[in-house]
């Protein structure tokens, strides 16, 4: 296997500041209760409290069932822990367990649509913990048990199991053993080996270790091929010191005492302990073409780096996102659960563990979609050493994950609610994807493979400083910070930034570039009743000149801009150095992402009042541009009125640009005007049969700029919509503005689609 890529960090590792800064800006933490029902009216609140509120009462007190369809129930997971084994960072206790709670639920959500809440309990007694849970079984579909210690989390999980009729899983065992099972299935494929004559080494037997080791024979590996390792060494039998009934159960008769006795000649590692308690040593004494699974988190057992120093014949795999090969239990936790929750499972049964984790082998064989590339910095993994576990951000995983677990608990007899239409069910669990995930995972990824220098015009601004930052770490680019670079380092270093390779600092003053720069723009304006003097005091003050003028004349590919100053200031700036692409139409563009679906909406930057002939143009731009994101463009021009109804001045340019784009014979479908519900609810537009639109719109023209500016601002702000953008679509070169104040997350997606050309 020599000819195995040398393991690599992604380069998106994130500095200490990163992770208190992302934990405390805006709202403290990293999740919101958002209500499902308005509570607007005397009404709304009749119907949702008292009196409205005692008929599901009831109907539940006769039918428990029926708080599956009345409550979030259904839906809903508690991550529950008391902090005794945090990570791999020990018995930290309760409080310091939330941010990671907090975490798993928000993955909950993210990937799998499931509704989730932290519950941290204070207590290290056993019997007090199994009374603070099992008393909440009316208020949850499911029980995540977390980052609780051995041997006290086997007994709380066993307890609860027999007194709660929902699933209790705890994620640190069978989460772990799943997904760590299915990368050795795969690795044991690729090294052409047999389970049954497999030797496996575990370091750690806590929660994960135990459970890890139970699912591999379960799998068919012999008890003595497995020898056990803790603290005190190998757990062999006789043992008497630091045992417990669990560690009993796997213990060997080997001479083996330590983990470097253990390791001589061992096919695989599973590492569930502690940072580096694995040697480089140990490592080279293992079996020809070893597979070491190094899952502490968040220091691996050993590196990817401290392996290949040693042999270059690995396996290698660790619980980072940073690394290839992440074996970590978010690729289990959220889709078990949704299949599970989905089936009303009254448990997490052993053929659902294996269903989950003999799925997650088949999907890492697959071919892979984009968005998976985008994990991989746009070299497709293919199934092979460096890729025997799917990525986190596969969007296969919901809806292949929880149908397999769906269907092997209605297999063997725990599904409380059966699921008829198997291939239905699949695709409503696609259309819980949030589909910005999707979107922003494309564009990565084609930038990464491409990589582009791009000007970040405010280099003087911290967000500005920290997103160029956080463009180079993740490859997208050289970011070429316009200021003082005295200044930009100072701000730099009290911001705790690190200025990397891939970051420039350009000062324009200074520049060697800037007679060029100013006679290019001398050229553009000396007709507009600029004088020479005006065109050096722009291109040497002004960084939105200087900026602009460095792509335009290809000394740099993008820019964003934006931060500090308002939007049509910099956009009549950006269009005196930057033309329109010959034959296009500038316009701005939003991309609304709410769950379960995308639309474009233009024009929402440059046409205060657009005509007919406008409207018709810019339709045929957001087409295009849907086209560039992936989406086949449904264009509905908007307007208060449907097909004539009720009549208006204002609808009459919208009719005209539908009648425009007919004689255009563009090759995207279209129609209008509509209103806005006619253009996106199936149900309003079957009253007109006769509407050429083939499917809800993907893209919707409105009207004005005003409609179009305050429609997605109130999605935002009212509809928990994500909208990004007005991004700039037309231009010759690319160039995106950013909103006043922008945070730097924001301004790194900018850079992103602007160095993908977007416009
Ligand atoms: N990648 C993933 O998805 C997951 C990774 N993990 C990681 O696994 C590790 C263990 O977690 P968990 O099982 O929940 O914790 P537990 O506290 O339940 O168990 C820890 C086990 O590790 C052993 N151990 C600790 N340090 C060493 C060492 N230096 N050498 C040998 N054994 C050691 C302990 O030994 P003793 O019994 O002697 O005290 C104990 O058996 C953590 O690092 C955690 O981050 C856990 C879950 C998921
Ligand atoms: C990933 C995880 O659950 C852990 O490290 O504890
Ligand atoms: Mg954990």
């Amino acid at each position: 296997m020599n000819d195995t890529p040398k393991p690599s960090r992604s380069g998106a590792a994130v500095t200490d500041q990163d992770a208190l800064d992302f934990h405390s800006r805006g709202r403290p933490g990293k999740l919101e209760i958002t209500p499902t029902k308005p509570m607007a009216t005397q009404r709304d609140l009749s119907l949702a409290y008292s009196p409205g509120v005692a008929v599901p009462v009831k109907a539940i007190a006769a039918d428990p069932s029926l708080a599956f369809d009345y409550t979030t129930r259904g839906n809903l997971v508690a991550v529950i822990s008391n902090g005794t084994a945090i990570l791999g960072l020990g018995n930290l206790g309760p409080l310091a367990s939330k941010p990671v709670m907090e975490g798993k639920a928000v993955l909950f959500k993210r990937f799998a649509d499931v509704d989730s809440i932290d519950l941290e309990i204070d207590t290290e007694d056993v019997d007090a913990f199994v009374n603070s849970v099992r008393y909440l079984g009316p208020s949850f579909g499911g029980i995540n048990l977390e980052d609780i210690k051995a041997p006290d989390c086997f007994v709380i999980e066993s307890r609860l199991r027999e007194l709660m009729d929902i699933p209790v899983f705890h994620d640190d065992q069978h989460g772990t053993a799943i997904i760590a099972v299915a990368g050795m299935i795969n690795a044991l494929h690729l090294t052409g080996r047999d389970i049954k004559t497999t030797r496996l080494v575990c370091n750690g037997a806590g929660a994960a270790g135990i459970a890890c080791i139970e699912l591999v024979k379960a799998m068919g590996m012999p008890s003595e091929n497995v020898l056990l390792c803790d603290t005190k060494g190998v757990v062999y039998q006789g043992r008497t010191e630091g045992m417990n009934q669990w560690k009993s159960a796997h213990a060997t008769p080997t001479d083996a005492r330590t983990l470097e006795e253990a390791m001589k000649g061992a096919d695989i590692f599973f590492g569930v302990s502690a940072k580096g308690a694995l040697t480089g040593e140990m490592v080279r004494s293992m079996a020809p073409r070893p597979i070491i699974f190094a899952m502490a988190n968040p220091d691996p057992e050993i590196t990817p780096e401290e392996v290949a120093e040693v042999r270059d014949d690995a396996i290698m795999a660790t619980g980072r996102s940073d690394y290839p090969n992440q074996v970590n239990n978010v690729l289990g936790f959220p889709y078990i659960f949704r299949g599970a929750l989905d089936v009303r499972a009254r448990t997490i049964n052993e053929p659902m563990k294996i269903a989950a984790a003999k799925a997650l082998a088949e999907l890492a064989r697959e071919d892979v979609p984009d968005e998976v590339a985008a994990a991989y910095q746009g070299v497709r993994p293919r199934f092979g050493p460096q890729y025997i576990i799917p990525v986190p951000f596969d969007p296969r995983l919901l809806s292949e994950i929880p149908a397999a677990v769906a269907q092997a608990a209605m297999d063997s007899g725990v599904a409380g609610k059966p699921i008829p239409d198997m291939a239905a069910y699949k695709l409503q669990l696609s259309a819980r994807r949030d589909p910005i995930v999707g979107t922003l995972a494309r564009i990565y990824e084609r930038v990464r493979r491409n990589p582009k220098r791009v000007v970040f015009a405010e280099g003087e601004e911290e967000q500005v400083i920290r997103a160029a930052a956080s463009f180079a770490a993740q490859k997208l680019g050289t970011a070429i910070l316009i200021g003082r670079e005295d200044i930009v380092r100072d701000t730099a270093a009290q911001a705790g930034i690190e200025i990397r390779d891939g970051i420039e600092i350009h000062n324009a003053r200074l520049s060697k570039r800037n007679p060029d720069y100013i006679d290019n723009l001398y050229a553009r304006l000396q007709r507009q009743g600029y004088l020479l003097r005006d065109c050096q005091r722009l291109i040497n003050t002004d960084r939105n000149y200087f900026g602009a003028t460095m792509v335009a004349l290809g000394d740099a590919d993008a820019m964003v801009t934006g931060v500090t100053r308002n939007y049509s200031t910099v956009l009549t700036d950006v269009r005196r150095v930057i033309d329109t692409r010959p034959g296009h139409r500038v316009i701005g563009v939003s991309i609304v992402l709410v769950r379960g679906r995308t639309v474009v909406v233009a024009d929402t930057a440059v046409h205060d009042m657009p005509s007919g002939e406008e409207l018709a143009d810019i339709a045929e731009e957001a087409a295009g541009f849907a086209r560039r994101l992936g989406y086949e463009p449904r264009v509905a021009m908007l307007a208060y009125s449907t097909f004539g109804q009720p009549e208006g001045e204002r609808s009459r340019h919208v009719r005209e640009a539908v009648q425009i784009l007919d004689r255009r014979r563009v090759d995207f479908e279209f129609d209008g005007e509509m209103a806005a519900d006619v253009a996106l609810n199936p149900k309003a537009m079957a009253a007109y049969p006769f509407c050429r639109l083939s499917g809800p719109a993907t893209v919707l023209v409105m009207p004005a700029f005003h409609s179009a500016s305050i429609s997605t601002k109130m999605m935002q702000e009212l509809g928990g919509a994500t909208v990004i953008g007005p991004l700039l679509v037309g231009l010759d070169k690319p160039v995106q503005i950013l909103s006043l104040g922008a945070r730097d997350s924001d301004i790194v997606n900018m850079a992103a689609l602007a160095a993908f050309n977007v416009g």
